[in-house]
């Protein structure tokens, strides 16, 4: 699917639509392949549906995820109650389900991989990371792993850091096209004119010492903290690993932005499920 939607954007849009009409070509290879997701799907909402019949107290339980959170009607929230013919349907659920995996899963992994190996390859940084989390979250732990609480999480303001910083070297989506809405120019000087389609590279914007400094090829967490140790106010058109404007990426609210806490996080995602898009373009957030 990924490889289609790819394709997509190399190609003219006439054409792959003459294709998906046709059912040829890579088109008829989506086709297949969304089937098989929603069979797939289907029975996910099924099992998860049985599993919270059995259980009144879902809203609590450890294992509450994204599905759980799509199913759940909360009758003492108005915007829920208003939401509650959407939430009825496995449709909406499947959609919600499809749009964040095929968004959210080999960004993070991918974001993930190259974090690790900075981590891993900066002694320094990563005992500082360490220190922070012994500090700041409480118990040694019993080997078994637990989650943690927005609360817990947004104490970690160096790791908060280290992430950001290795997404500006490594943003797992690496370059980017838009299209001007009207004439307009560049900071480069470049004159556009309206319905121009630019393309820009997030990966080479991270290594620019006009943007970073002279220190932009370092992997060094301490450029996104203040003196007085806290996360610095850096706008989203600077570091673009996410995106900016009313269409950037909904998943950095659980990425990176942990001063936004859990109830902002839930009212922003009822307003995305509801077809909106929050526009939060400050800092981190
Ligand atoms: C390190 C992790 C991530 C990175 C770097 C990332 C990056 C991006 C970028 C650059 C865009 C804009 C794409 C465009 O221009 O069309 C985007 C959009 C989007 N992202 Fe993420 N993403 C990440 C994680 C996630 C996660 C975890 C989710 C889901 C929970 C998610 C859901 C989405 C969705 C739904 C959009 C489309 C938003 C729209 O078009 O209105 N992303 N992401």
């Amino acid at each position: 699917m990924e490889e289609v939607i790819f394709q997509r954007h190399l190609k003219p849009q006439w054409f792959w639509k003459l294709h998906k009409w046709l059912q040829i070509g890579e088109e008829r290879k989506m086709k297949i392949s969304s089937e098989i997701f929603d069979r797939l799907f289907y029975q996910c909402i099924s099992r998860k549906k049985e599993l919270l019949n059995r259980s009144k107290t879902a809203m609590d339980r450890d294992d509450f995820d994204l599905l759980t959170f799509m199913l759940v009607e909360d009758h003492n929230n108005q915007e829920e109650r208003e939401m509650s013919a959407f939430k009825k349907s496995e449709k909406y659920a499947r959609d919600m389900a499809f749009n964040l995996l095929s968004a959210g899963s080999e960004t993070v992994s991918s974001g993930l991989a190259w974090f690790l190996w900075l981590v891993a390859t900066h002694q320094l940084i990563e005992n500082s990371i360490l220190e922070e989390i012994k500090t700041n979250l409480n118990g040694e732990g019993d080997g078994k792993g637990r989650h943690f609480s927005f609360e817990e999480l947004s104490k970690l303001n160096y790791l908060h850091a280290a992430i950001c910083e290795s997404l500006r070297l490594y943003p797992p989506v690496p370059f980017e096209h838009t299209v001007s809405v009207d004439s307009d120019t560049l900071p480069s000087g470049h004159q556009i004119g309206k319905n121009t389609r630019v393309i820009y590279s997030p990966y080479w914007m991270g290594r620019m010492e006009e943007i970073w400094g002279a220190d932009c090829l370092e992997f060094k967490p301490e450029r996104w903290i203040s003196n007085k140790g806290e996360l610095g106010d850096v706008s989203p058109y600077k570091f673009r690993a996410f995106n900016a404007g009313p269409r950037a990426c909904i998943g950095k609210v659980w990425t990176v932005a942990s001063d936004i806490d859990k109830e902002d996080r839930l009212s922003m995602l009822r307003k995305i499920m509801q077809g909106g898009h929050p526009e939060r373009e400050g800092g981190l957030a």
